[in-house]
C-alpha cells in the first residue's frame, strides 16, 4: 500500500504549467555551506566566568545569526533515537491511514503534506509532517480504549503490541500489509510516552535557553515560566521524501517560525538553509548537536536584538530526510511587548498574531509576519 503522499497527482497542473521554470532550474544552485556557532552548554556549570561567557556567546549568536547549535544540552541521545524511530513509524504508514481525519485520534490537520494552497513551484513544499499540539497528546490515549473494537484477536493484539512497542502506553492502529501477495494486518504502535518524554525534556531546555537569552535584556526572570507551558508548545515531525523532480526546490518553503524559539533535531542528510545578509547559505548538519533558532516572538520581545531569520529546507533528490522541531510558544492570551523603548513593534497577543497570519495567508499566500506589527 502506498505510503508516499500523491504529490505528483495533486500538483499535476503546477508541474505542467511550469515547463519554463523546469528549463531554468536545470542549472544547479550552489550554496555556501556554513557551520552554525556551536555552544557547549556544559560550560554553564564550569564556573561563573565560563557561565557568563557561554551566555554571552549564545546571545551574540542569537543577535548576529538568529541560529546556533548546542551540545551537552541534557537531552539523552538515546531519547532522540527513540523519537526518530517513532517518527519513522508514523510516516511508514499507508498514506490512506495518515490522511484520515482522526489519524492517531489527533485533531484534524495534524498530518499535513505539501501545501494545500500551492499555486506554483515557488510555494510547493515537498514534505509531510505530523504536527502535535502538546495539549492534544493526552488524547492519543483514547486510541487504546478504541483498539479492542478493531478487528484483531485480543491475544494476538497483546502479543503483537508487546513485541512492537518498548513502552506500556502504545497508541495502536491496524494497518494492512502485503507480504508474499497476502494481505495481513499488523498493529501500528506509537509510543506516546516517548513523545511526552521528549516534549518534557525539550520544554525544560527551551525554557533554560529562553531565560539565558533574556538575562542581558532585563526581561523578568519568571516571564517564560509564567507564559509558556508544555501545553502551549508544539512538536512537528518532518519527513522530506526524496524528490525526483529537479524543478522542485523546497522541502519547506521560506518562512520564519511563529514562537519564541525552536529546537530542531535533524539527521545527517542536510538541506536546512538560512538567509544571512541577503544570501542563502546551507547549514552543515551535525547530528550530535541540536539546532536552535530564534522565532518571531523573541525578535519582538528583544526589540529586534535577536533575529527571527527566514529559513527553508531544500528538497533532496536521492535521500529522505527527517527532522523534529519543538516550538516554544506562549499561551494564546500572552501579550508580547518589546523589552526596551522606543519599541519597534506594537504590543500584540499570540492570538492576534495567529489571526493576522490566517488572514494574510488566505489573502496573499504568505504569512507576512512581524512586519505587520511595526509601528
Ligand atoms: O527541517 C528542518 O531542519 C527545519 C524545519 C523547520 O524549519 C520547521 O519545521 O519550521
Ligand atoms: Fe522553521
Amino acid at each position: 500500500m502506498a505510503t508516499e503522499p500523491p504529490f505528483f497527482e495533486k500538483y499535476k497542473a503546477i508541474f505542467q504549467s511550469s515547463a519554463d521554470e523546469k528549463e531554468k532550474s536545470t542549472m544547479v544552485d550552489v550554496f555556501e555551506e556554513i557551520e552554525l556557532p556551536l555552544i557547549d552548554l556544559g560550560h554553564l556549570n564550569l564556573g561563573p566566568f565560563e557561565r557568563r561567557e557561554c551566555i554571552e556567546t549564545m546571545a551574540r549568536a542569537a543577535a548576529e545569526w538568529g541560529f546556533f547549535q548546542i551540545v551537552n544540552h541534557g537531552i539523552p541521545e538515546e531519547l532522540l533515537d527513540r523519537l526518530n524511530q517513532e517518527q519513522v513509524k508514523v510516516f511508514q504508514q499507508p498514506f490512506g491511514k495518515k490522511s484520515e481525519d482522526k489519524f492517531l485520534n489527533l485533531s484534524a490537520q495534524s498530518y499535513r503534506w505539501g501545501n494545500p494552497l500551492a499555486t506554483s513551484l515557488r510555494n510547493l513544499s515537498w514534505s509531510e509532517t505530523l504536527h502535535l499540539s502538546l495539549k492534544d497528546i493526552s488524547k492519543m490515549d483514547e486510541y487504546n480504549n478504541l483498539s479492542p473494537r478493531l478487528p484483531l484477536q485480543p491475544a494476538a493484539y497483546v502479543v503483537a503490541t508487546m513485541s512492537l512497542c518498548h513502552v506500556s502506553l502504545p497508541m495502536c492502529l491496524i494497518s494492512n500489509h502485503k507480504t508474499n501477495g497476502m494481505i495481513t494486518q499488523e498493529p501500528f504502535c506509537l509510543a506516546r510516552s516517548t513523545i511526552e518524554e521528549y516534549a518534557a525534556e525539550a520544554n525544560v531546555l527551551a525554557q533554560r535557553l529562553a531565560e539565558h537569552l533574556a538575562q542581558n535584556l532585563g526581561i523578568r526572570a519568571g516571564y517564560f515560566r509564567e507564559n509558556c507551558s508544555p501545553s502551549s508548545c508544539s512538536l512537528r515531525m518532518n519527513r522530506y521524501p526524496p524528490c525526483p523532480y529537479s524543478s522542485i526546490k523546497f522541502g519547506i518553503v521560506p518562512h520564519t517560525d511563529t514562537d519564541f524559539l525552536t529546537i530542531v533535531s535533524q539527521d545527517q542528510v542536510g538541506g536546512l538553509q538560512l538567509k544571512r545578509n541577503g544570501r542563502w547559505v546551507s547549514v552543515k548538519p551535525n547530528p550530535k548537536a541540536l539546532v536552535v533558532n530564534i522565532g518571531d516572538f523573541y525578535q519582538a520581545l528583544s526589540n529586534g536584538k535577536y533575529k527571527s531569520l527566514t529559513h527553508r529546507v531544500i528538497a533532496n533528490r536521492e535521500s529522505e530526510r527527517y527532522s523534529a522541531a519543538y516550538f516554544y510558544c506562549p499561551t494564546y492570551e500572552t501579550v508580547i511587548e518589546s523589552c526596551s523603548k522606543p519599541s519597534l513593534y506594537r504590543r500584540f497577543s499570540f492570538k492576534e498574531y495567529r489571526e493576522q497570519i490566517r488572514k494574510d495567508v488566505k489573502a496573499t499566500g504568505d504569512k507576512v509576519g512581524l512586519s505587520r506589527f511595526l509601528w
